[in-house]
């Protein structure tokens, strides 16, 4: 996606720079995040895609430009922000006293006036995230004596309950097993089909390849952004992951495999290079 395309944007970021304690974490940075898609960023560890995230999620000052819905991200107000765009993100704390039910109504707040009790459409909207997630069987349950799993999915389903057009969500698969990973796949899907967009930092690479879009980041920058069926996006991920990345197609589908290069074979010693003789008896 470069720079002068005029499709419908999520979001815009021109960063000129980002500091946490003093330390620049990203570098010039441009990237446009189009609309009623999901855009994976993937890149290895420490690459910066959690802090683009948080500071398209306002949660951290950017020096630059982001524009979320055509408009400057600071110009939305706290409640319009919060109603436009959901936030997941990554080992989220809080909220441990509270019920499933609970933590997933707190989605609602954006939509809620002060002190006033959670509407009918708000109970209508928790339940359907919490069915989507299948959380809804434990909804009585308090978040602290869930697994890992199964809190990630009561965290999903509080970021549906927002019910917000543009969803952010950062490592949203962290400990969901496969079955559950499938799950979050067509929840996506479903999304997008009914024109929401969704932005997600991703590890599981074979999940990211079947983004409709790839942001590849290393060291504070994008390195590259394409379609993941692209070779430029495969040639772009092998390079980020220092070449320990091998791209396939299976029956259609795009998969990366992580590989070590072999091993140099140790040179032979003398005694495997003699000939093994016949013992005979001297005549
Ligand atoms: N609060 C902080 N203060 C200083 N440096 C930080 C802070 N938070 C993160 N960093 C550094 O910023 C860099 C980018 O971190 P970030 O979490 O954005 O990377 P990431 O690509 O999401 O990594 P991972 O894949 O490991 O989750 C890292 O080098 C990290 O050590």
């Amino acid at each position: 996606m470069s720079r002068g395309l005029h499709l419908p944007m999520a979001f815009e970021v021109d960063l000129l720079g980002l500091q946490l304690q003093g330390q620049p974490v990203l570098k010039t940075l441009y990237t446009a995040l189009p609309r009623q898609r999901w855009t994976a960023i993937v890149g290895p560890n420490g690459a910066g895609k959690s802090t683009l995230l948080r500071a398209m999620a306002s949660l951290l000052p950017a020096q630059g430009r982001i524009d979320f819905l055509d408009r400057p991200l600071g110009d939305w107000g706290p409640k319009a922000r919060a109603r436009s765009l959901s936030w997941l993100g990554q080992n989220e704390s809080g909220g441990d006293d509270l019920s499933a039910y609970e933590v997933v109504m707190l989605g609602r707040l954006p939509h809620q006036a002060w002190l006033s009790p959670p509407s009918a459409e708000d109970h209508e909207a928790v339940a359907q995230a919490m069915r989507q997630t299948q959380c809804w069987d434990w909804r009585e349950r308090r978040l602290q004596r869930l697994s890992g799993g199964e809190r990630q999915r009561v965290l999903l389903a509080r970021a549906l309950a927002v019910q917000a057009e543009v969803l952010l969500m950062d490592e949203p698969l962290a400990h969901l097993d496969p079955p559950h990973q499938a799950d979050w796949l067509d929840c996506v899907r479903h999304l997008t089909a009914q024109g929401r967009t969704v932005i997600s930092v991703l590890h599981e690479l074979n999940i990211a390849l079947q983004a409709d879009e790839l942001v590849v980041m290393a060291a504070g920058q994008v390195h590259h952004q394409g379609a993941p069926a692209d070779p430029a996006t495969h040639r772009a991920l092998q390079a980020v992951f220092d070449d320990r990345l091998q791209i396939l197609q299976v029956q259609g589908q795009w998969l990366a495999l992580p590989f070590s290069p072999a091993p140099a074979a140790p040179p032979p010693a003398a005694g495997d290079l003699a000939p093994v003789l016949p013992l005979r008896r001297p005549a």
